[in-house]
């Protein structure tokens, strides 16, 4: 199915007042934006254009944390650290060398966040979590230190004065410092805004919610870690640049761990995952500090308390809860509904495109865990244009089998190809981009996503638009969202779901999730699909979606493994079963051969052969019950 042959956009079809808000809003808030931008244009009073301009720079520093903690999921606090570079870096230019083009020095700061996000994101992401967080914590403790070491650049505990930046040769003057931040800032958000609410963003989205789920769609987590840490420092070291230009001087005691955690109470405030909880939350925490004199006598105290509330009353800040508060209103009728996507007037797709599946072998695999031998010996194929069920009792191995054929686990012994590819013990990721695409027995969606999305997330590893052609919405992007938009409502509507294309994926019923996986799975265009207990918890009408998605894979000409409780379902739709039993391969045969095989029904009944097929499928559905919901 190609993107051009598929289903056309649907057409939005709800009017009304929230249509037109979501139409103008980008617009609302660009016309918010130039009205501050004016301010001093327009009377705006010295003491508030210093405030505006102090919530600005404190909001790039949000953003910065925003980023790696809402979308990376990584708790590196080093934002002052960074603002201290962009600072200090700034000030020596301007006074060692009389560089103040506001160019050139963004140019160089950007370069040296780039630099130091690399040098302190790969060893820091290697060892992942609190140790991050630790590299994070200790950059901001050592900054007065490095300070003093290298006074002679930074005129250690004396500080640096700033000359007046310059653009093109021409002195800003304070109006003109004042348009400079607030332009940057405006620049920034729209340029983060463009990110986040891009393929690329919901990539973030899945990083941080599920790694194991990113590493299925053939992202690298520890790449797109790093991108997103490095991105994270360019807002930062940006601030400091402002900052120096601001007061034009600084001095060690302004980046204290004091601000760095008045930035944490700001992002967790305004709400991390939000694009501009940033601003909301530093707006809250510069007023409150100017306004507030008892602000200054508990910083940290009152830091204390934010953070606090925002982690026990409002856990994604106050932009969360008003999310939420727009949601219930919704839900009473209060508010208009958002646009129901329409499904596609075109009769359902029966068919899909040809798909060039290779021949999966897994030759004498064992697994052990510790001790625990999951499989031994096992042998098994599965031709293209076949489906090849695995079925067997709880614990006889056969998720473990799945997880070895995609990465997730390596084999103590034997390998695995994909035609001519041996695929175990490579990475999950690298399995996935070889051509495999799998479900889970819990089907693993993101949060914050629409079903259309989170099926257009399948394809995110073949994504060729780049992040610099998404932030600046070239036409490459408009062309992939497109593509990605007509390939997943396709895809929805194959399995009968398109209706739910702009529903949140995480909020559809289980049944519904299971079949927007295995779309999510084919829109990754795999040549080999691992299913997973797909069929558990599904009725019959969505059964029925799913057999006809499995067969028209399998017509198409993809490689099919399923591993199935529903017996009925393995029979109607499998060209050859494989069994197992505690961890051995027992039995491979065509459905009407296993049905007879007296070894199959012995270890399913504890009979000798005399049980009847009835008898065994009560089994193994009473099996998948008990399943349900397993992992
Ligand atoms: N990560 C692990 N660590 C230790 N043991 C494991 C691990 N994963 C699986 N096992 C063990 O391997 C054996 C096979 O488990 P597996 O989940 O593959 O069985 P299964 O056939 O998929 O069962 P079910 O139908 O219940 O999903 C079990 O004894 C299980 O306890």
């Amino acid at each position: 199915m190609s993107a051009d042959s598929a289903v056309v956009r649907p057409p939005v079809t709800s009017s009304g007042l929230f249509a037109k808000v979501s139409r103008f809003r980008g617009l609302l808030m660009l016309a918010l934006g130039l009205l501050v931008l004016l301010g001093p244009y327009l009377g705006m009073s010295g003491y508030l254009a210093r405030t505006v301009m102090l919530v600005g720079i404190l909001s790039l520093l949000t953003s910065g944390l925003n980023i790696v903690l809402g979308y990376a999921g990584e708790l590196a606090v080093n934002q002052v650290f960074l603002y201290a570079v962009g600072a200090y870096v700034t000030a020596y230019l301007g006074t060692a060398h009389g560089i103040t083009d506001v160019p050139l020095i963004f140019g160089i700061v950007i370069l040296a966040a780039l630099v130091i996000g690399l040098v302190t994101g790969i060893p820091g992401l290697r060892l992942g979590g609190w140790s991050l967080a630790m590299v994070a914590f200790f950059m901001v403790i050592i900054l007065p230190s490095v300070v003093q070491v290298l006074s002679k650049y930074t005129g250690g505990p004396l500080g640096l004065s700033t000359p007046l930046p310059t653009l093109f040769g021409r002195d800003l003057g304070d109006r003109g410092v004042y348009v400079l931040i607030v332009a940057t800032v405006i620049i920034w958000f729209a340029l983060a805004r463009n990110l986040i609410l891009s393929a690329h963003g919901n990539a973030f989205l899945v990083l941080r919610q599920s790694p194991i789920l990113a590493e299925s769609l053939g992202i690298s987590v520890f790449r797109l870690k790093l991108i997103v840490y490095v991105i994270s420092a360019v807002p930062c070291a940006l601030g400091g640049a402002l900052f120096a230009w601001l007061d034009g001087f600084i001095a060690p005691d302004t980046f204290t761990f004091a601000m760095a955690l008045s930035v944490l109470a700001a992002s967790m405030f305004g709400g991390a995952t939000s694009i501009y909880g940033a601003l909301v939350g530093a707006f809250l925490l510069q007023y409150g500090q100017q306004q507030l004199t008892v602000f200054a006598q508990l910083e940290l105290v009152i830091y204390g308390v934010f953070l606090l509330a925002a982690a026990l009353v409002f856990r994604n800040g106050l932009t969360g809860l008003f999310r939420t508060l727009v949601a219930r209103a919704r839900h009473r009728g209060w508010l208009p509904t958002a646009p129901a996507l329409r499904a596609a007037e075109q009769p359902p797709t029966t068919g899909l495109e040809p798909i060039e599946g290779r021949p999966l072998s897994c030759r004498d695999i064992g697994k052990n865990f510790g001790g625990n031998q999951a499989l031994t010996g096992v042998s098994i194929d599965a031709a293209p244009g076949r489906i090849t069920a695995l079925i067997g009792p709880n614990g006889s191995g056969k998720t473990t089998l799945l997880n070895l054929m995609c990465g997730f686990y390596t084999p103590s012994a034997g390998s695995i190809t994909l035609g001519d590819t041996t695929i175990s013990g490579l990475k999950p990721f690298k399995v996935a981009r070889a051509g495999v695409a799998r479900t889970f027995q819990t089907p693993m969606v993101a949060r914050g996503m629409t079903t259309r999305e989170f099926v257009a997330s399948g394809r995110y590893s073949q994504q060729k638009v780049s992040m610099l052609a998404t932030v600046l919405r070239l036409p490459s992007f408009r062309r992939g969202v497109r593509a990605d938009d007509s390939e997943a409502l396709a895809l929805l509507e194959l399995m009968g779901i398109a209706q739910t294309a702009g529903t949140e994926v995480s909020e559809l019923p289980l049944g519904t999730r299971r079949l927007a996986e295995v779309a999510r799975a084919l829109a990754a265009r795999p040549q080999l699909f691992l299913f997973d207990e797909v069929a558990s918890g599904l009725d019959p009408a969505d059964l029925d979606s799913l057999e006809r998605a499995i067969r028209a894979i399998r017509d198409a000409g993809g490689t099919v493994v399923l591993v199935e409780h529903n017996f009925p379902l393995v029979l109607k739709v499998s060209d050859t079963i494989h069994v197992l039993s505690r961890g051995e391969l027992i039995a491979t045969g065509t459905p009407e051969e296993i049905q007879r095989d007296a070894r199959v029904l012995e270890e399913y009944t504890g009979s000798s052969g005399a049980e009847t097929v009835a008898g065994l499928e009560a089994d193994l559905e009473v099996a998948g019950t008990d399943n349900e919901g397993g992992r």
